[in-house]
């Protein structure tokens, strides 16, 4: 597939591609002409030379000189154009792709290893596609003429025996690319792993500072420091042999042709022109022999990107919508039905034997201890992650099929770390409204308690976050999540995932009787919450531990149970009591 992305672009430009190959062809074959022309030259002193005919060679070589440069120019121009659309292409399907994979890939796969994809290994095909080819073409057409040229016009076994220690360069590439094509890549997972801890380091740089871990992280920083050095060393090692081993046959092949050749021209069997002709020629021919080295090292090193690319791009999203969607249904209960669900690569399940109904309209409130699967629960029923089949119904219809889009907009989903784009403070709350609508977005920011705080900033709505230093608190963040989930109007279900539980008091109640009044609409709502406060609208309340659900009922019923959720409510009322 990797090489099909190749090849389908160079299909598509194949007009274009032709012409870069013909521009550049006719240039090399011109460019040969040079020396000749030289040999000539210089050849005519003997024969007697004139101003006229000066002018002449003159003239000759500058009308040759501007067709090299104007065709050689418009083939590379070409195919540095073409590789730069093939660049921004690549980089855009990867990103579409990567939107159309589930969480569970990011899980799996660090952004910093995703990034360096698409800062590494796409400048890496674009530039086999640029400098590969370009190089390629000079090569092929300028040895190839210069090869005619000397054979046809200078002489057969000077040329043979001149290209012998010449002929070894390819050997030289063979034995050392491999070596460095694997260095390289050694370096770039070195750097990759860098570029890990930096994110890591630098989105926890709050965590790392208040718990006084500067030194321990800058060691791990040294460390891994040093490793890019040694690897990068190691590298510049084996790029050096390369690059002296070439210049060093060349030079052989310069003393062979000195001596064979001025042995040939004392004997007059060549003229002092062409043997001035063909020390330009064999000049002219390292430089195709070395671009050979060059483009086996990018082809190498591309291929191997490509490879990668091609694993990223072969990645399917393992949620997807039914060919026939179902329509979900104005109002209907959510119900679940004997959902247990195991995470990949995980010893024991996240949730076990769910079975419950939530009416529509209802309030259901959702307790349990860490890790007990409040999240996993609202995570299926959005289909971020998908539940077994006839596990999950919103009336009659499996909310399996249904599209995932008209699923999300049936639910608005308040995550409990509200995450903020660097957009402006209203557009971030209106996502992913395009246009967002002043009006409502500052009438969600007002039922979701935070539209003071909005107009306190230097540029109300229209604050970019992140700059000037703007941060939020967690209780701001999510404030701003609740108003971006009342943006959207037309969901009959609101899930709050532990999304109160950076607010204060105060601006609980505000919410909730915000919350109250959606209820009051016609619409349903599931709060999860470890603060039973949060929990007090809920008509019914379900405790999950490890889970199961272990408690339902009501406030008052599960108070009379006497069990996890009555002591979490002592423990939680003499907390509060004793700090009024
Ligand atoms: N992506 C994942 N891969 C594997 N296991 C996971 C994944 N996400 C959660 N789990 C596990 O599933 C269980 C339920 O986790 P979940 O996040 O649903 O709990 P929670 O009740 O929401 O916890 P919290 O209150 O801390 O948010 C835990 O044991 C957790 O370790």
């Amino acid at each position: 597939m990797g090489h099909r992305l190749v090849r389908d672009f160079f299909r598509e430009h194949l007009r274009q591609y032709l012409l870069a190959i013909a521009s550049i062809g006719i240039a090399k074959v011109i460019q040969v002409q040079i020396p000749f022309i030289i040999g000539e030259f210089i050849d005519q002193f003997h024969q007697g030379i004139t101003p006229i005919l000066i002018e002449h060679y003159a003239l000759k070589l500058a009308v040759i000189s501007a067709l090299y440069v104007g065709l050689f120019g418009v083939g590379q121009f070409t195919i540095g154009k073409l590789a730069r659309i093939f660049e921004g292409n690549l980089r855009q399907r990867l990103f579409q792709h990567w939107e159309t994979l589930e969480l569970e890939y990011f899980s799996q796969h660090t952004v910093g290893d995703l990034l360096s994809h698409v800062l590494n290994d796409v400048p890496a095909i674009r530039q086999a596609l640029a400098g590969g080819i370009n190089q390629s073409l000079q090569a092929i057409f300028l040895f190839a003429a210069t090869l005619v040229m000397t054979i046809k016009d200078i002489n057969l076994g000077l040329t043979l025996v001149s290209l012998i220690p010449l002929l070894l360069i390819p050997v030289v590439v063979v034995k050392l690319g491999p070596k460095i094509r694997h260095q390289s890549r050694v370096v770039q997972e070195s750097l990759s792993r860098m570029s890990d801890l930096t994110e890591e380091s630098l989105q926890s740089i709050r965590l790392i500072k208040s718990t006084g871990n500067e030194v321990i992280e800058r060691r791990r920083f040294t460390t891994k420091v040093d490793t890019i050095y040694d690897n990068s060393m190691q590298l510049v090692r084996l790029n050096t042999t390369f690059q002296a081993l070439i210049p060093l046959l060349s030079g052989i092949s310069f003393a062979i042709t000195l001596m064979y050749g001025g042995y040939l021209t004392l004997h007059h069997d060549i003229s002092i022109g062409a043997f001035v002709a063909f020390t330009v020629y064999l000049s002219m021919m390292v430089r195709p022999l070395m671009q050979f080295g060059n483009v086996i090292n990018i082809f190498q090193n591309s291929s191997a990107s490509l490879l990668r690319i091609q694993v990223l791009l072969e990645a399917e999203p393992q949620i997807k919508d039914p060919l026939m969607p179902r329509v979900l249904p104005q109002k209907g209960a959510i119900t679940f039905r004997d959902l247990s669900f195991c995470y990949d690569h995980s010893d024991h399940c996240a949730l076990q034997h769910i079975r419950l109904r939530i009416p529509p309209g209802s309030i259901l409130g959702i307790v349990g201890r860490t890790g007990a699967g409040k999240t996993t629960l609202a995570r299926l029923l959005l289909r971020e992650i998908d539940p077994p089949p006839g596990t999950i119904f919103i009336g009659d219809t499996d909310i399996r099929d249904v599209s995932r889009e008209s699923l999300r907009d049936y639910i608005a989903y308040v995550p409990q770390d509200g995450f903020l784009f660097s957009l402006s403070i209203g557009q971030n709350i209106a996502f992913p409204l395009p246009e967002p609508d002043l009006q409502k977005i500052q009438q969600a920011a007002s039922e979701a308690n935070i539209l003071a705080a909005i107009q306190a900033m230097p540029e109300g709505f229209s604050t970019i976050v992140g700059e000037h230093g703007l941060t939020l608190s967690g209780g701001q963040r999510q404030r701003i999540a609740i108003a971006r989930a009342l943006m959207k109007t037309q969901s009959q279900v609101i899930i709050l995932d532990d999304s109160l539980s950076a607010v204060d008091s105060v601006t609980e109640s505000v919410i909730l009787d915000t919350l109250k009044k959606l209820h009051d609409q016609g619409r349903t709502l599931i709060i999860t919450s470890h603060r039973l406060s949060a929990l007090r609208l809920a008509d019914h309340i379900m405790v999950l531990d490890d889970g199961e659900i272990i408690e339902y009922g009501t406030h008052a019923q599960l108070l009379a149970q006497h069990g996890f959720y009555a002591r979490l409510y002592a423990i939680q009322s003499q907390g509060s009591e004793q700090h009024a």
